[in-house]
């Protein structure tokens, strides 16, 4: 059996230690002992960690346990419970206001103790998860999740990303690509920024000024000169998102780009020189984009150097809870719990996730929303409940707002013409809307762009 959590139980008289010792035994836990400040000092030093929490007597001989704690450093090693023996009240409460979690008085009642020992192990494992989620959020380019596909992307970022080498990111919508490209970024060293274009995003019309830049008088909209996104990107990263979405023309120019190392800014003479690594992401299959024209097989075989491939989440459900921890953390704040209603993993697993890694961030931001003060539910129905039908069927009022009401009716409508318009332009002139607003509204939505 693996050995209960350590308690370091800090006390001169011997009476007391062995019967804390029997308690704590019989209740599984691990007793560890010290006779005064000075040992528990370097017991909370130890190689093997400090101990899950500590049962501290106030009046020894020598340092006092108030001596101790006032001495320790902030947070404390461990949770701490003081012992107060008829010592006075006044010093129990010195001993709460320097960190203390709780006292307990000597003789302590078996309950009373295992309760405030219980009470002090939980909140210690909460600062630990608290410090651990900070840390995570602390890193932009951190990537959530310890399955199998997520350690060797880690791997390969560590390895591939101090090179110059062009890299091209493939996977799903809403897999965490952008995260990728800046992960890659950190671990580059380069002193730059990380430039991010998204191709789709752009109206195409606009996308070459964007990326290039362009002199004063260049167009009849350019009335100051203006630099470049991939000028921007000097001594940093280029992150071009939804490569796929780049129309012909302007892949012939990024080419060109990518081979002289200059950049040509519209309506400009001189070239300037530009030394950006080249990070691009797609969602589509650009060797199919390939056969088909869409997309230029030089420009392919270039930036194709060395492909990453981000599962999607569907395919790696150890990372749902972490992620839904970080971002429950995000949205509520460290201090808020996520609660995982009966049923909840299994249906979390058992969903497709079309929207990946995105889908699940909007879930936790809305489940916040609709929180008030409680901690963050997550119930079984949240992803299994049946997609709406067919968009001119009766909506059940349920308790959804108004607004709710109109997103579940946008989201089929968009569903529909994508389908029939078998890509964002598609569904973009099918609806008769603007193709950038159109995919914002299918990120927002957290629907899946195929
Ligand atoms: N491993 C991860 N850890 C933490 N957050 C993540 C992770 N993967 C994705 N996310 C978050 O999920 C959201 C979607 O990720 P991102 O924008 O990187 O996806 P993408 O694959 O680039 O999407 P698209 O194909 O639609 O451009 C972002 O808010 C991102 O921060």
């Amino acid at each position: 059996m693996k050995p209960g959590p350590r308690i370091l139980i800090v006390d001169d008289d011997s009476g007391v230690l062995r019967a804390l010792r029997g308690l704590l035994s019989d209740e599984g836990f691990t007793p560890v002992e010290a006779r005064s400040a000075a040992e528990a000092s370097q017991l909370l030093d130890a190689p093997e960690g400090p101990p899950a929490m500590m049962l501290l007597d106030l009046r020894m001989p020598g340092e006092t346990g108030l001596e101790l704690l006032a001495r320790l450093p902030r947070p404390f090693p461990a949770p701490v419970v003081v012992l107060s023996g008829e010592a006075s009240p006044a010093e129990a409460v010195q001993a709460l206001r320097l960190g203390a979690t709780d006292f307990v008085e000597k003789p302590p009642s078996p309950e009373r103790l295992l309760t405030a020992v219980r009470n002090a192990l939980a909140l210690g494992s909460l600062q630990e998860e608290r410090e651990r989620l900070l840390d995570a959020l602390a890193r932009p380019g951190h990537l959530v999740g310890d399955s199998a596909g997520m350690a060797s992307l880690r791997q390969l970022i560590a390895r591939v990303g101090p090179s110059d080498t062009a890299i091209l990111i493939t996977g799903e919508t809403g897999t965490g690509k952008e995260r990728v490209a800046r992960a890659l970024h950190l671990a580059s060293g380069r002193k730059g920024r990380l430039v991010a274009v998204n191709c789709a995003a752009i109206p195409s019309t606009l996308l070459e000024s964007e990326l290039f830049g362009h002199e004063k008088g260049a167009f009849s909209g350019a009335l100051s000169r203006r630099a470049g996104r991939i000028e921007q990107a000097h001594g940093g990263t280029l992150f071009l998102d939804e490569l796929g979405d780049m129309p012909l023309e302007l892949q012939a120019k990024l080419l060109r780009v990518l081979e002289t190392k200059e950049v040509e800014r519209l309506g400009g003479s001189l070239p300037v020189p530009v030394d950006a690594r080249v990070v691009t992401a797609t969602h589509q299959d650009l060797a199919r984009a390939v056969k088909e024209g869409r997309f230029r097989q030089d420009l392919y075989f270039r930036l194709n150097v060395m492909p990453l491939q981000v599962p999607p989440l569907r395919e790696r459900p150890e990372d749902l809870l972490p992620l839904a921890r970080a971002f429950a953390a995000e949205f509520a704040g460290p201090q808020v719990p996520l609660v995982l209603a009966p049923g909840a993993e299994t249906s979390l697993r058992a969903y497709a996730w079309p929207g990946n890694v995105r889908e699940l961030r909007n879930l936790i931001e809305r489940l916040n929303l609709l929180r008030g003060e409680g901690p963050l539910t997550l119930g079984p129905e949240l992803v299994s409940a049946p997609q709406a039908t067919a968009a001119a069927s009766r909506p059940s009022l349920g308790q959804k707002s108004y607004r709710e009401h109109v997103e579940d009716f946008e989201r089929e409508l968009i569903r529909a013409a994508l389908q029939e318009g078998e890509s964002i332009a598609g569904a973009a002139r099918l609806l008769q809307v603007d193709r950038g607003n159109l995919y914002r509204r299918i990120k927002a939505l957290g629907l899946p762009v195929t």
